[in-house]
């Protein structure tokens, strides 16, 4: 058994959580720059939690700027266990509307100008995405969001595009058509495939604030209706994450889906021909099997 830690990530709309007890924000250092901004640590309800908002307080990185890789070492290095994050989503589908949220467990990695990997030449690993979020915490967020009242979905494939554009009509209708996208955002890539390769637990919720593009009632994605919705989304967030630690508990057995374990297997790089300067820098995201 290991103590849950559980890492929130907060997308736009949400730049802190209320009520953690001890509350304290953080700087972290790591081998992969400055994370997006302090962190901010405290317990709820006797479980040890840990907030980052992935755009910085004020909203100061881009999509394509966030600082992936620091993040999610950050939050490895702080001894989280599970992350969850909740971001703004367009939506493809009709009935995913407008304030209702969707617990995605599928990606489709439109992003290309962003590095995506902690690993690389002098220490070459592969990790599984096939199944890139975590069916346990999965659970708990579609538990929460039920208990909050919230109008949830489970199950659904999230496009992440590089952005900061929103879509042309053209991509939006054939990431809905043909390639049966369900939601669309512009950060959940590459931190779910950092994520797993940390041994993170991830799980993402999405929070849907418009129908996108392609919708012939809806007309195209505006900044200002979203910022709208935004607002009582992340209110209804806030709610699903405050009912996290309870039924996450306290004591945390090894994740049944092998989360946790995703490196076992995965560095092919022999020990003998591992970089030192390489090694170094993964201390805590490998730490585990190095
Ligand atoms: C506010 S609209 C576009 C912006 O919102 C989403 O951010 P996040 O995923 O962090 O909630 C989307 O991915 C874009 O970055
Ligand atoms: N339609 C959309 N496309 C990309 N990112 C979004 N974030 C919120 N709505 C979005």
């Amino acid at each position: 058994m290991t103590q849950t830690k559980i890492a929130v990530i907060g997308g736009s709309g949400i730049y802190e959580i209320d009520g953690l007890q001890n509350a304290d924000w953080v700087q972290v250092q790591t081998p992969w720059g400055d994370p997006s901004d302090q962190l901010l640590t405290g317990s709820l309800d006797g479980v040890e939690m840990v907030f980052l908002p992935r755009h910085g307080r004020g909203h100061v990185h881009a999509p394509s700027d966030v600082p992936y890789r620091a993040n999610i070492d950050a939050l490895k290095r702080l001894g989280c266990t599970d992350v969850i994050s909740v971001s703004a989503c367009g939506s493809f589908r009709d009935e995913m509307a407008p304030g209702d949220f969707v617990i995605v467990d599928q990606f489709i990695d439109r992003t290309f100008a962003r590095p995506k990997s902690f690993f690389g030449s002098g220490c070459v690993a592969h990790v599984s995405v096939a199944h890139p979020t975590c069916p346990r915490l999965g659970d708990a967020c579609e538990e929460a969001a039920r208990d909050a009242g919230i109008n949830v979905h489970r199950g659904g494939t999230y496009l992440a595009m590089e952005g900061p554009q929103f879509s042309t009509l053209a991509e939006s209708k054939m990431y809905r058509e043909s390639w049966g996208a369900d939601v669309i955002g512009m950060t959940n890539m590459p931190e779910a495939k950092l994520a797993r390769e940390a041994e993170l637990c991830y799980a993402s919720v999405a929070m849907i604030t418009d129908y996108d593009s392609w919708h012939p009632d809806h007309g195209e994605v505006d900044v200002t209706a979203i910022i709208a919705t935004l607002m009582g989304n992340a209110d209804k967030g806030r709610a699903l994450v405050s009912r996290l630690p309870k039924l996450l508990g306290t004591d945390r057995a090894p994740c049944p889906h092998g989360c946790d374990r995703a490196l076992e297997y995965a560095i092919l790089t022999q020990p003998d021909a591992r970089d030192p300067e390489v090694m170094a820098k993964l201390d805590a995201v490998a730490g585990r099997v190095i």
